[in-house]
This record gives C-alpha cells, structure tokens and sequence, in this order.
C-alpha cells in the first residue's frame, strides 16, 4: 500500500509509546515525529506543519486528571487550528476524552490501542486537517480573485504593424513558462497584455493574480507578498495566504516592478530563486509554483546602471521582454479604437446614435496623448457624457481645438481674432501652462494675463 501524505507527530513522555507508535505509524504515513516532552510541541511547529498530532492526556507520574493533555490541545490549536488532535486515554477515562472533544480534539483513542481502530482515526484526522487547508486557500483565492475581478477587460485593439508584432510575441512566450516583463508608458495596455500571455497559455484555466507593487506600502510588502502567521504583527488577526500562494498553478502579475525600493528587491529576488516563500511569523517554506509576469513603465536598464534596481533581478524577471509601443507611434490604430470605446460608452450612457466624425477622428490622431489608451478611453467617455447631438465635436474633447476657431484661421484674418486663437491653441499645446504657452508666443507672463483676461480665456 503506498503511504498517506500526512504527517504526524506523536507526543508522549512514555517512550515505549512513542516507539510503538513510530514504528506501526511509519508503515503507513509519509512523515513521522515523536516527542517525549509536550514542551517541545511548539519549537516543532514552528519547524514544520503537522496534519494529526497524537497527545497523551497526561505527562507526570501517577497524575491522571488530564488536564497537562487539556493545556497542550489549547496550545496546539492556538499554533495551528488545521492541525487534527487525536488524544490518547488510558481504558476508564472516557468521560475526559469526551470534554477534550469538546474543547477541540476531533477524536480520542484509548490505550492500549488497537492497531485497525488507532490507523483508521489517523487516517480520518489528517483527511479532515487536510480538506480545512485547502478549504481555507480556495477561500483566500476566492476573495482576492473576486477583487480582480471588479475590472472588465475588454479585447485588445490593434491592427497596426508593431501592435501584431507584439500580438505574436505573446502567443509564442504564452506556451513557455518564461518570466515575462512588459515595458511601456502609462496606459499602453501592460496589464491587458500581462492577462493575454495567461489566457495564451496552459495556465489559462488556473488564477491570475494581479498586485500593484506602487500601491503596496513598505511594512505591509512581505505579508501582502508571502503572507503572514497570526499574531506575526498587531494587526495579524489571522493566517493569510499572501498573493505568491494564491498565485500558486496560475499566473502573478507584478506590475509596477521598478517602483520597488532595493531592500524589497532583495527579498523578492530570494523568493524568486528558492521558489519558495515564508510567510511572516513562520520559518515554513512553502513551496512556489508561478508564471511571473512583471510591468513597468520605467527604464530599468538605466535604472541599473544608476544602482537603484538589481541587475541579478532584471536577469530574472525579463526572460523574455515585450515593448508596448505609446499611442501617438501607432495613430493608426486611434479610429479602432475610438469606435470601441465609442461603442461601450454609448451603450453605458445610452445615447446609441452618437457618431465620432472624421475630422474629429483626424484631430485625435494628431493629438500626443501621453496617457496613450487610457487617456483616450476616458475621453471618449467624457465626451460621450458632454455631448448633447448626434455627432461628438472637438469641443467635446477639452484637448482639441473647436472647429469653428479651426476655420477662422484661414477665412477670418481680424488681428484680435487671430490673437485670442492663437493664445488659446497654445494654452491648449501646453497643457495649460501659461509660462510655456507665453514664452512660444514671445510675451511675457504678465502680458499674456491680461490678453487671457482680456479674451475670457
Ligand atoms: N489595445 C487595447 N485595446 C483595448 N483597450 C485597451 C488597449 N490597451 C489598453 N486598453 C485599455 O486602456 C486602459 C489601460 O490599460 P492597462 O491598464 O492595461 O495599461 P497599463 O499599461 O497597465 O497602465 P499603467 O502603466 O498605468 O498600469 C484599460 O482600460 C485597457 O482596457
């Protein structure tokens, strides 16, 4: 018969016991520990997790009262409350064997044993720790996936040359288990493509993970990471399963990796090396099994030649590396997009017969958009909110220029009207900044007040 998985620890100052037990428990069980001294219970918990521990009621000479046995329960379940306690009583002591049950024990067995009955309750209590562990890791699975879950993904848009060279670099990398990072300004779409490389490959059906390195403080890193022991902390009220473990089959997706401060890349160099990780509060490794997809939007090849990110961690997070192109370098692909996004707000604000003209589309496309698709996805919902006709205009999009000042230019050659567009295209040119718009219009910032005041600008 091949032997269970569980481990087992047998804790009984009568060695004759715990060397029978050893030997009858170890035909049968993967891992077997013995105690003489319940005083070691918790320095071997603190090595390992058991699945049954097998407790004597009493660890004096002549003393029958049970209660040193009712002691280390507590503690037992207080180390940990997956661990199965079985106790063992000596014939005639049942009625403590049944307060012990309900102080926690889920079953008793009564000396001297019988082999069948002793294997059989084992058995039944290292399934029963077992069922509550993996209970407990779909639980935490679930909350955090349920979380991820608030954002919609949409398909990813591109026609254009460099987005389909992109595309099959992802469904090459998609079938290896490669560590991937993603490289690309603000809002390009990392995180869309991080959840394409998962639904590519044969993780697909198992989690994706997603945490945000910028948003995750310094002192809450390891735990939210690796996970904690309750107690580790004041705040640790219970275990946690960090995200490396919910991670685990599926897909972690670090993004915003250059934002780690260097202490905090050593440890996740470590944990990416041993493929393992300790929660906080324990000494267990725990071992690891992810795809690693990693984001940034900063330059970490500088970064590493100016010594504020580790190179050993590059080398391990960029196996393979995938440049997002910003928007302006693919403007070809803006009327796609902006029909896309079109569509999912109209539908949301129910206005379907909005329509995005073509000269408004044109003006899009020579816009420098440096929040690339996010910024552009929140204009098109912005301007579908604004909009009260059938056609959006420029004006709809705070950024452009109106049409009517466009025409002006050509057709209306009045030195007022043509300084108040020229002040106001560009205030809009730079963003609002008046020092930068004054200075490309040669005029002082005082000046170029009383002109803005002058024109209601
Ligand atoms: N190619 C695309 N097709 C459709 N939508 C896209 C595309 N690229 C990005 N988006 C949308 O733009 C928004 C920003 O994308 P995403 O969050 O993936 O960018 P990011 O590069 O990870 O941003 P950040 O660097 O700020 O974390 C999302 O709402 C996403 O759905």
């Amino acid at each position: 018969m091949a032997k269970q998985t569980g481990k087992i620890l047998v804790v009984d100052d009568d060695q004759y016991v715990t060397l029978s037990l050893r030997m009858l428990l170890e035909q049968y069980f993967k891992k077997v520990e013995v105690l003489n001294s319940p005083k070691l219970i918790p320095e071997a918990f603190a090595q390992q997790v058991f699945d049954v521990v097998l407790l004597d009621m009493n660890f004096s000479p002549g003393e029958t009262s049970g209660k040193a046995g009712i002691k280390w329960l507590e503690k037992i379940i207080e180390l940990d409350p997956n661990t199965s306690v079985i106790l063992m009583t000596a014939y005639g002591a049942v009625d403590m064997a049944v307060q012990a049950i309900k102080d926690g024990a889920v079953d008793f067995v009564v000396k001297p044993f019988q082999n069948e009955k002793l294997l059989s309750t084992v058995t039944a209590g290292c399934q029963l720790s077992q069922s509550k562990k993996a209970v407990k890791h779909l639980r935490s699975q679930k909350d955090i996936l349920s979380s991820a879950m608030d954002h919609q993904y949409a398909n990813m848009i591109g026609r254009s040359a460099i987005m389909q060279e992109v595309f099959q670099t992802v469904e090459k990398v998609a079938q290896t288990d490669a560590n991937v990072l993603i490289l690309g300004e603000n809002g390009t779409g990392k995180e869309l493509i991080a959840r394409a490389v998962h639904r590519s490959s044969a993780r697909a059906g198992e989690v994706f993970i997603s945490v945000d390195l910028g948003a995750v403080s310094e002192t809450l890193f390891e735990s939210e990471l690796f996970g904690h022991k309750k107690g580790a902390f004041t705040d640790a009220k219970e275990d946690r399963v960090g995200r490396f473990e919910a991670a685990s089959g599926g897909t972690l997706f670090l993004d915003e990796i250059g934002n780690l401060s260097l202490p905090l890349q050593a440890k996740l160099l470590a944990v990416l090396q041993n493929r393992q990780v300790v929660r906080v509060g324990s000494n267990q490794p725990i071992a690891i099994d992810i795809r690693l997809v990693c984001a940034t939007n900063m330059n970490l090849t500088k970064m590493v030649k100016e010594g504020t990110f580790r190179q050993d961690l590059l080398y391990r997070i960029n196996t393979i590396a995938v440049q997002l192109p910003a928007l302006r370098e693919r403007n070809e692909d803006i009327p796609l997009l902006a029909e896309h996004f079109l569509k999912i707000y109209c539908k949301k604000y129910q206005k379907p017969e909005l329509r995005v003209p073509e000269y408004v589309v044109k003006k899009l496309q020579k816009y420098q958009w440096p929040g690339n698709v996010r910024e552009l996805q929140h204009a098109l919902e912005r301007a579908v909110i604004l909009s009260d006709g059938v056609h959006l205009k420029s004006s709809d999009f705070q950024f452009l220029t109106d049409d009517v000042e466009e025409e002006r230019k050509v057709e209306n050659y009045n030195l007022e009207d043509l300084e108040k567009w020229a002040i106001k295209n560009a205030l809009v040119k730079h963003k609002g900044n008046v020092s930068h718009a004054a200075k490309e219009l040669g005029l002082t910032r005082g000046s170029m007040y009383r002109r803005m005041e002058k024109y209601g600008l």
